[in-house]
Parts: C-alpha cells; structure tokens; sequence
C-alpha cells in the first residue's frame, strides 16, 4: 500500500532531472548486483544504460519499476507538475499510473492472439473502467465512458500511425516481423502517456532496417512528446545515435557517464566494453591516443574471474564486506574488472610505492610496470590493511 512518505512533496519548480538514483544498490544474498549507483536522467533527453552482460542494467530497471526492492538507496522521479515520487516505497501497480513511468522487456511480451488495435486498447484498461464508473451499466450508458472510448480508440491509432503500423491495425500482433512487434510495444507503452520511458533492449535481434525504423520512433517520441527515455541497449550504433546521456555499468558499479562522445572515448570503457576482445583492448586503445592506460592496462585473465565466476558477485562496494544469507561473510573485490584496473592504476601512480614494491632505482621502466598492475597482480594475502580489500575473492 502506497502512502504519504511515498511522495516526497509538490516541488513548486520542475526539475530538470527526471529520475535521479542515489546510492543504490541491489543485493541477492551474497551476490551484489548492484552497488552504490548514483546517476541521473534528464527530463526529455534519452538516457541510455550501458554495460556488458550480467553489469546489473535490467536489475536497475526492476528496481525502477517496482519489481525489485532495492536494498539500499533512493529512486525519486519528478513528474512535470511538480510532484515527486520516491519510486522504492511506490507499490509496483502505482509506479506506472502515479509516477507515470513505463517499461518494455528484454523478451517482446504482446498478446499475440490479440489485435493490434486490442493491444493499444488493453494497455489503456485502466482509464476505460476508471470512465465506466467501475459498473457493467458504465459500458452501455455512461457518455463518460462513449467519450474515453473513442478517445482510447484516438490515440491508439496515432501510436499505430507513429509506429508506421497502422495499416496492419486489425492483424494479430503474433502476425507481425520481429521489428514490428517491437516498435507496436513502445506504441503500447506511450498509450498509458509516460513521462519516462524505460526500453530494455528495444533493438535486440533487429536487422539494420528495423533499427533505423526504430530510432526514428525514438526520436519522435523524444522530440514531440515530452517523454524522457531510459534506454538500455547493447546495440552501439543505437546507443550513439540517439542518445543525449550515456552511464556505463561494469560489475554492478558506474565507470562512466557523459556524453556519448566522451564514454566511446573513456579508456575505462573501450576496456570494459564497447564489444572490444581482450586482446583488441590495446589497439583500441591506441585508436584512441591514451598511451599510458595502454602501458598500464593488464589485460591477461584474472584467476577470480573466469569464464564460470558470476562477474557481479564482486561487484563494487555498498561495503565491502557483505554478508552472505548463510551467514559467510563475502569480501568484494575492487581489482577485477579491465575498468577496476584502469581505476587502480591512476591510485598506483598517485600513491608512493611501498617498500616492498619499491625496485631498484636503475630499472625505472620495470618499477612503473610493477606500479601500474596493483589489481591483477594483487598478492593473494595482502601486504598492508590498507591492501584488504584488493586482489581477494571469497574469504
Ligand atoms: N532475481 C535474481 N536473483 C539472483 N541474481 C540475480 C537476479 N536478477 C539478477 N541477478 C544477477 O544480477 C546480476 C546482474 O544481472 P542483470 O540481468 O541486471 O544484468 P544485465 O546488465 O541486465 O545483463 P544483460 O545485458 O545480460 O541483460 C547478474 O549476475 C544476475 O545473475
């Protein structure tokens, strides 16, 4: 049940941020899925969500939408007339109708049997019964109920139009190409008038035509709607295109967040991301002129992360020791990750070697080799206390 600390206050300006996550973090038992996230989506921009797999993207957008409980943190959406809603104590059947966010699946969810008129209509449910006054003589009777009907009827064509699907309108969906399917969700979605707009992978499995058909009803909404966009998507050609923002996850932990020219251009994330293998890490690199990430950068296998090690179970910390269902105590990680490492270098090279570190002043290249690889050379027993939290898995 929602209640009045469910909305914070009727702000008397909007805010420029439409969502704002403070500090959140998402835990399934041992298992940090999330960690301290901080980031902000701005109202009308197109914000995407970037990360490789299992980096936590669709864990942030349950956590948005309702479907998770973040364990620690704070979702606060500013809607356009002021009002605030702090999203983590909103009951999930209220995030869409009071903070009016809405979302679409990895996984294309449509009633396929269904037309794609019925599709539009359903997804405007709530507003018809709410017109029929809640009775079976609201649907023969009631003007209220004739006037949202064919208000219903209205706006589901424009999103048919606006999806360019509006000649296939009495089709089943099931009936339609993949891409098709995926742009009438998004005209689903827009009929329950969002103000954000959480798309999870629209473009997978699209081909180029699809694709570019999909961005232009990105834009659209974006440029006459109003409506913000929060876009998680692995397709870098979309992700580059139309977006304003973007914020890049790498083990449950944010490693860079600007704009799209300055994360495709961030170290951290051409090593983290960006589809680049391992071993094209250092021409990308190169590519992008940053010689001395590319001396540092360790880019062999890391023991603690194999092919089977869930990446996230070490994400960065809330804390950095968890505390695991059964009572272990887990010790999370900061030197996995390419982007931990690159992370860990700029420390390395601004902290003084210690003793033990230290190599003769006749081989200064070797000393600043040793230097630059603190996380994926990391001691399995750490030398100082200081030292406790790198380079250690399970304890
Ligand atoms: N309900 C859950 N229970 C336990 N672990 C979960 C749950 N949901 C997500 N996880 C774990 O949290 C981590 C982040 O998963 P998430 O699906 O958010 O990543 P993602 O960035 O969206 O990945 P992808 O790009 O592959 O969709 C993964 O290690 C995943 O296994």
């Amino acid at each position: 049940m929602s209640d009045a600390s469910s909305i914070q206050k009727a702000n008397p300006g909007v805010n420029d941020a439409i969502l704002q996550v403070d500090h959140l973090s998402m835990k399934f038992g041992g298992l940090v899925a999330i960690g301290d996230l901080s980031f902000q989506a701005r109202r009308g921009e197109i914000t995407a969500l970037i990360g490789p797999n299992g980096a936590g993207k669709t864990t942030v957008f349950n956590c948005i939408t309702g479907f998770y409980k973040p364990s620690e943190g704070m979702i606060t959406l500013n809607r356009r007339d002021g009002s605030s809603y702090l999203l983590e104590r909103l009951p999930n059947h209220e995030i869409p109708a009071r903070a009016k966010v809405a979302r679409t699946f990895q996984n294309i969810r449509l009633f396929s049997g269904m037309t794609l008129l019925e599709n539009l209509l359903v997804a405007q449910h709530n507003k018809l019964m709410k017109a029929s006054g809640y009775t079976i003589l609201g649907l023969f009777g009631f003007s209220g109920y004739r006037t949202a009907s064919a208000e219903s009827i209205d706006l589901a064509r424009h999103w048919l139009e606006k999806a360019d699907l509006v000649n296939r309108a009495d089709d089943p969906a099931g009936d339609l190409p993949y891409g098709a399917q995926r742009r009438l969700e998004i005209a689903r979605a827009m009929c329950t008038g969002p103000e954000l707009l959480c798309l999870d992978e629209p473009a997978a499995g699209l081909n180029p035509k699809e694709s570019m058909a999909l961005n232009a009803l990105l834009m659209d909404i974006k440029d006459n709607t109003g409506t913000s966009i929060l876009l998680i998507e692995h397709d870098m050609a979309v992700v580059m295109q139309i977006s304003d923002h973007v914020v890049v996850l790498e083990y449950g932990r944010k490693i860079s967040d600007g704009s799209p020219h300055a994360v495709r251009t961030d170290p951290r994330v051409i090593a983290a991301y960006l589809g680049v293998e391992d071993e094209d890490v250092e021409t990308v690199l190169i590519e992008v002129g940053d010689e001395d990430v590319i001396e540092q950068l360790d880019t062999g296998p890391d023991s603690t992360h194999g092919p089977d090690s869930s990446s996230s179970y070490f994400a960065g910390p809330v804390s950095d020791t968890v505390g695991h269902s059964e009572g272990e105590r887990v010790t999370v990680s900061k030197g996995a990750s390419k982007a931990g490492q690159v992370d860990a270098r700029s420390g390395a090279a601004a902290r003084p070697a210690s003793p033990a570190e230290a190599e003769p002043a006749a081989k200064p290249s070797a000393a600043k080799s040793s230097a630059a690889k603190p996380a994926a050379k990391a001691p399995a027993k750490p030398k100082t206390p200081g030292d406790s939290n790198r380079g250690g898995g399970n304890e």
